[in-house]
Order: structure tokens, then C-alpha cells, then sequence
């Protein structure tokens, strides 16, 4: 069981600091038992992930406040200011609480995933990477130890070959073993310990970094959003490549690229000049990395664009299967296809051959270097300038130098590159506008009273030639219930896109109650307007997801209360899983007509002040979009708006006002029966009222049209 009064604070402390919590913020509390009193808030946030609330020692000043306070006798509550000495004003409500000194204060930061700002993509790795610092340190640690525990395997063969066999001192073979056996065991569990403090690194720095991109994804500009999901996702997912990459890359440079110095001083303190092999072949390595990562860099950038398209195609394909079958249009794909594979190849050719020789090079200067360690060492033995012993120690020491080090590189060149592709498309993402009311500072107003004020408002989609809206001057007054009316492609629904504030005017404004709507919180403006879409889509899930998404708390007799009322519920009642009736990606499970009643009720469960619909009930047979026409006017309030694009002229008496476009521009705005008897011929219209020749590319032109032939 949660403690709601803890919840509650927590929903009080989001409005005062300007946060937006998600609509099931508290779903994953249902599930644990809460403790009670000044307990509860570290447990919350325990069970959320949430960074740890931090307790405010002393009285608290009043530059801290908003404040969640703890009190011993009334609970949790939200503080908002001083209100004169020893009284508090509270947060949504109207009571001052009187301060005394067993009251907890607490301020908490509440999690917001696009917190980032302006930052780069590498620079969202970099910040979760950073945060992880400790982890990494014991990590880089592990690895210093681990490679220190190295030097012990070649001392000892040093010892033997210096101290053992020439003396068959077997009690110091014995010592010696068995410190080495020790040795090796240590080294085991800090390989094994650095690879599992790495691996849960990097599970919670993906979680963090995807999380970071699903928002900014999510939070894109719909007009801004680039055309292309399928592209867009796959360059979504190179955050993968790239968090692999830089975790990696990191502990290369935190502890194998130092270490590899450290062991070239070690070779030098028992080899003494042999030690300048190392330095030579190390420098070299480097080099020749710094060289190929320029070559591959140039391949992997084109392979890359290439291998997003190729997603994309994929995923086009995938979802416009029926169209393409019925068009016999696979041959048409599989043609691009082939061509987007072939470019790929191409691109990706060299780095493959680079790749391929830099493998080849780093071996022969592994062996090189082995060489030249072995050749010197033996004369300066032979000489008498070193031990047998020293020799093979430095062996030994060499090939940790150039064995994992050098023969990670040319993976990690090619990784790299890859990645810094993929960083290059995440840049792109970043760089798209979002909206502006989904982060912290938009306006958050209780309620939104009032209704649409439209002044010069002009809207072109993404290259796009020309404007598809342009209107001067529109404005919708509540209680109004508008029908908007045009041929295809008039601007019916970008109007209708533009009043919901999920896209916003290139140039002049939209004001829902005097307010820009692209500056009200976006879980503000969703609760208050309520949109439609013309191909309005559902999601994976169960028919009760797709009715309450976004809704909160909603009982099953709510929605069947309501489903009654749209015949929603005979499709509930004729599946066998009811509610829980399986819905696959798209929608797909449910017939076009039953979509759009999906749409129409989840609408009517949320019942918001403003009604948009872009052709609700162009699918639905008479009956049903009557019962569903019907529901929505038993549920509007006086002043409700609603407004409705639609091409069924029979519909058109429900509404007070119509609104006619054409080419992007109202060229018709009225009260409905003034409109209707302005457009239609005579016959329509009635006697005695001369009629004007119908609007070009409007459902009364169409109309007339089809009555001229018959
Ligand atoms: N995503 C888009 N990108 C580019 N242009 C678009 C996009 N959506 C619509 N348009 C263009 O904007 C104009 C207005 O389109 P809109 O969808 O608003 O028309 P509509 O009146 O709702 O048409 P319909 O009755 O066919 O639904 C059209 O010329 C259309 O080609």
C-alpha cells in the first residue's frame, strides 16, 4: 500500500516547481509497501529511481521555498512561502500551517529527462558516464591492480630462470609458485569484479542516455519532425554503438594507455636499453591509429546515412505491405533495396579493407616488436648486460604492451568511427526545435478560460514550397460548436493541428484564453484540448491501454459507462478478451471504423473543454456515428468548444457555425444557416433565396456537381 498524502505532496511540489510529472508516476508505488511518516519520502524515491530528497537542517530561508514538509501530526504538505514569522502558506490550499521545530523540511529534484539544455549528443554520454565516476574509478582501479598482478607472472619466471634453476632451489620454487598461484587468483576475481561494475555501469548509463533520447525524440516539433521514422529511429538506436564505444574507450584511456607506460619503465628498470623497443613500436602504434581512424572516419560517415535509409526502407516497406502487394509493387522495392544495399557496400568497402590491413599491421609490429625485444635481449644475455631471467621477464612485459592494447586499437578505431557517425545524426536530432512548453518554464496555469484568437497566422509543413495555412484574423468563442468544411487539401486539418497546439504557426500566433499555446505546459494544454486525429492511430497494447493512455486513474466501469453511450461496447462484448482485447502496432486488430470510435471515446473519457475532430466518423456506418455524435454532445458543457472538420454535409445542422476553406485561407465563416444558404443552388437552399455558384473544392461543390449530372 502507498501512502496517497505522500503522493499528493509530491503532485503539489511538481505544480509549484514548474515540473511535469507523467500522468502514472506513481504506478510502480502500487505495487510496494510504503513505511509510514518522515520514512516515506526516501522510500519513494527509492522505488522511482529519483535522486534522494535532501533535508533542510534548520529554519528554512525563504529563497528555498517551494519546500515538502514532514509534520508529526498533520503529515506531508507542500510549503509555498513564509506567511509572516511562525506561519507557512501552503500549497494548494487556502490554510496556513503554523511552523514549529519538529517539522521536516525537504526539497527533492524531480527527474526531468530533458533537462540537458543545449548540449551536445556526446555531451548526454559524457554527463551520465561522469556521473557514474565512482563505478568507473574502481573499474580503472581493477585494472591498474590487474595489470600490476601481470608483473608478478613475469617476475616469477625471472626468479626461476635467475634464482631456481641454476641453484635447483626448490623451497624457493614452492614460495614462489605459490605466490604467484595467489596472485593469479587476485587478478581472476578483479577482471571478474571490473567486467560486472562495467556491465551494470553501463546498463544504468543506457538507461539514462535512451531515456534522454525517447524524451527529445518525443518532445521534436511535429512540424519539425524529419519525414523519414524508419531513418530517424535507426539513427535513435546509434546511441547503443556509441555508449559502448565511449564506456569502453574510456577505461582504455583511464587505465590500459597509462599503464602501458608504466610497464615500458618496468622493462627498463630490469632490461635497461631494451626498454627502447617499447618506445619506439608504442609511438609508432598510436600513429598509425591516429592515421586509419582518419581514413575509416571518411567511409563510415557515407555507410552510415546509407545503413539509416536502409532502416528506414525497411520499416516502410514492413508497414505498407498491403499497398505495395496490391500494387504489385515489390519489384519496384526490392529494386531500391538492392541499390540502398549496393551503396552501403560501397561505402562501407574501405573501412572494411582499412580495418582488414590495420589488423594486419598491428600484428606484424606485435611480432616486430616481440622480435626486436628477443634478438637484443639474447645479445645483451650473451653479453652479460643482462640475466636469461630479465630477458624473458621483459618478454613477458613486452607482450602486455602491445598484446591487449595494440590489438584492441584497430576495433576500437573502426567502433569509433561508427560512433562518431552515429553522433553526428544525433547532433542532427538535437538540433530540431522542440516544443517549447515541454520544458521547465512554460506556463502552467490552472485553468484555461476563454476562447481561440488565430492573428496572422501562417504554416508551411518541412520544405515544403508554399504555406499550407495563412489566415488573418479567426476567433472562436466558448460554447461555440464549429463544423469546418473544404475540398481535399484545403488546410482543414493543419487548422485543426495548429488549434491543438501540437503544432505551432511559423509566423503569428494561436491564444487559447489569451494564452500562445505553444507556450502552455504541454500536459496542461492535453488535458484541456483534445484532439482527433484524421488517421489517428493506436498502440501496442490492450484495448483498455488505448482508451486510457495518458488519463491516469480510469475504472473499468468508467469506460464501459462510456463505450455504452458510442455502441463502443459491442465490440467489447463480442471479444472473447473483452478490455483486454490484444491490439498489435498500428492498430492492427481492430477494423478502420473501430480505430476512430477508439479515438472518439478515449476523448470522451478524458473529457476535455476543447473538442477537436478531423473527421471522427468518416468511417463509421450511420448508427454508430450517430450514437457517437450524440455521446459528444451529452458530455459538452456550455462553454465547451467543438470543432469538427468534416466532408458529410448531413452532419452540418448539429453545428452553430461553419467555416469553409480553400487553398490554405477561410473563404467562408458564419453562422450555419447563413453559410448553407449562401452556397447551395436554389433547389437546396430554397425558394425565393438566390443562390451563389458553390465554392470550388467544398462538399457543396461536389454536391451540385454530382446534382448537375444526374
Ligand atoms: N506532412 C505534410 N508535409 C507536407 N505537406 C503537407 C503535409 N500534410 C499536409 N500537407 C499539405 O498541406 C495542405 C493542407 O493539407 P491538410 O491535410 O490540412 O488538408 P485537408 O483539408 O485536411 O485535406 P483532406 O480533406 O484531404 O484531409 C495540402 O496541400 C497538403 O498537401
Amino acid at each position: 500500500m502507498s501512502d496517497t498524502f505522500i503522493e499528493r505532496a509530491i503532485e503539489r511540489y511538481a505544480k509549484a516547481t514548474g515540473k511535469p510529472l507523467s500522468p502514472h508516476w506513481n504506478e510502480e508505488l502500487r505495487e510496494v509497501s510504503m513505511p509510514e511518516g518522515v520514512d516515506a519520502l526516501a522510500a519513494l524515491v527509492g522505488v522511482l529511481g529519483w535522486a534522494p530528497a535532501k533535508r533542510i537542517e534548520d529554519r528554512p530561508r525563504p529563497d528555498q521555498f517551494p519546500l515538502i514538509l514532514h509534520d508529526p501530526d498533520t503529515g506531508w504538505a507542500v510549503v509555498q512561502q513564509w506567511d509572516g514569522e511562525e506561519m507557512m502558506a501552503l500549497v494548494g490550499s487556502r490554510t496556513s500551517l503554523p511552523y514549529n521545530p519538529d517539522q521536516i523540511f525537504f526539497t527533492l529534484s524531480l527527474p526531468d529527462p530533458l533537462a540537458a539544455g543545449d548540449e551536445s549528443a556526446v555531451g548526454v554520454f559524457w554527463r551520465a558516464i561522469k556521473r557514474r565516476k565512482q563505478p568507473l574509478i574502481m573499474a580503472g582501479l581493477a585494472t591498474v591492480f590487474a595489470n600490476l598482478l601481470t608483473l608478478a607472472t613475469s617476475l616469477y619466471s625471472m626468479q626461476l630462470y635467475d634464482r631456481v634453476i641454476p641453484l635447483a632451489s626448490f623451497d624457493t620454487l614452492f614460495v614462489l609458485t605459490a605466490g604467484v598461484a595467489f596472485a593469479l587468483l587476485l587478478d581472476l576475481c578483479l577482471r571478474s569484479l571490473r567486467a560486472l561494475l562495467i556491465e551494470r555501469e553501463a546498463q544504468e548509463i543506457d538507461a539514462e542516455v535512451s531515456e534522454f533520447f525517447f524524451a527529445r525524440a518525443q518532445a521534436i516539433r511535429l512540424d519539425a519532425r524529419p519525414p523519414g521514422i524508419g531513418t530517424m529511429a535507426a539513427q535513435l538506436r546509434g546511441q547503443e554503438q556509441v555508449r559502448q564505444v565511449m564506456s569502453s574507450s574510456s577505461l582504455f584511456l583511464l587505465a590500459d594507455l597509462p599503464f602501458a607506460l608504466f610497464f615500458i619503465a618496468v622493462i627498463a628498470m630490469i632490461g635497461g636499453k631494451l626498454a627502447l623497443v617499447p618506445i619506439i613500436s608504442l609511438p609508432i602504434a598510436l600513429l598509425f591509429a591516429l592515421f586509419l581512424s582518419r581514413i575509416i572516419r571518411k567511409g563510415t560517415d557515407r555507410a552510415q546515412v546509407s545503413g539509416n535509409r536502409k532502416n528506414g526502407m525497411l520499416v516502410e516497406s514492413l508497414d505498407a505491405t498491403e499497398t505495395v502487394k496490391a500494387n504489385r509493387g515489390g519489384w519496384f522495392m526490392m529494386g531500391r533495396w538492392n541499390r540502398l544495399v549496393r551503396e552501403i557496400n560501397h561505402y562501407e568497402l574501405p573501412v572494411k579493407k582499412a580495418s582488414a590491413v590495420a589488423g594486419s599491421l598491428f600484428s606484424t609490429l606485435q611480432q616486430t616488436a616481440y622480435v626486436g625485444i628477443m634478438g637484443w635481449g639474447a645479445y645483451l644475455a650473451a653479453t652479460g648486460q643482462i640475466t636469461t631471467g630479465a630477458l624473458l621477464a621483459c618478454s613477458i612485459i613486452s607482450g602486455r604492451i602491445n598484446g591487449p592494447l595494440v590489438a584492441q586499437m584497430p576495433n576500437l578505431i573502426v567502433q569509433w568511427g561508427y560512433a562518431k557517425s552515429s553522433l553526428n545524426a544525433l547532433d542532427g536530432i538535437m538540433r530540431l526545435p522542440l516544443d517549447t512548453a515541454s520544458g521547465a518554464g512554460a506556463l502552467r496555469p490552472d485553468h484555461i478560460e476563454g476562447g481561440y484568437d488565430i492573428n496572422s497566422a501562417v504554416f508551411a509543413y518541412v520544405g515544403a514550397q508554399r504555406p499550407s495555412l495563412e489566415i488573418d484574423r479567426f476567433a472562436i468563442r466558448p460554447g461555440e460548436r464549429v463544423a469546418v468544411i473544404g475540398g481535399i487539401g484545403s488546410g482543414k486539418s493543419t487548422l485543426l493541428k495548429l488549434l491543438s497546439g501540437l503544432y505551432s504557426p511559423t509566423q503569428g500566433s494561436v491564444l487559447l484564453g489569451r494564452l500562445d499555446l505553444s507556450q502552455v505546459a504541454e500536459d496542461i494544454a492535453r488535458r484541456h484540448v483534445g484532439y482527433v486525429a484524421q488517421d489517428a492511430r493506436l498502440i501496442n497494447g490492450t484495448l483498455r491501454d488505448n482508451l486510457v493512455m495518458g488519463l491516469g486513474d480510469v475504472t473499468d466501469p468508467e469506460i464501459m459507462e462510456v463505450a455504452r453511450t458510442t455502441k463502443l461496447d459491442n465490440l467489447i462484448a463480442a471479444r472473447e478478451d473483452g478490455l483486454a482485447l490484444q491490439i498489435q502496432e498500428g492498430g492492427i486488430g481492430l477494423s478502420g471504423g473501430q480505430r476512430s470510435l477508439v479515438g472518439i471515446n478515449r476523448l470522451l473519457l478524458s473529457s476535455p473543454k476543447v473538442w477537436l475532430l478531423d473527421e471522427p466518423t468518416a468511417s463509421l456506418d450511420q448508427l454508430t456515428e450517430t450514437a457517437a455524435l450524440d455521446a459528444i454532445d451529452s458530455v459538452l458543457e456550455d462553454d465547451s468548444i467543438l470543432i469538427m472538420v468534416t466532408h458529410k454535409i448531413q452532419l452540418l445542422t448539429r453545428f452553430s457555425r461553419i467555416v469553409v476553406m480553400a487553398n490554405g485561407k477561410i473563404i467562408r465563416d458564419g453562422p450555419t444557416q447563413d453559410v448553407l444558404r449562401d452556397m447551395m443552388p436554389k433547389s437546396i437552399s430554397g425558394k425565393g433565396v438566390k443562390a451563389r455558384p458553390p465554392v470550388e473544392g467544398t462538399v457543396t461543390s461536389s454536391l451540385s456537381a454530382k446534382k448537375g449530372t444526374t
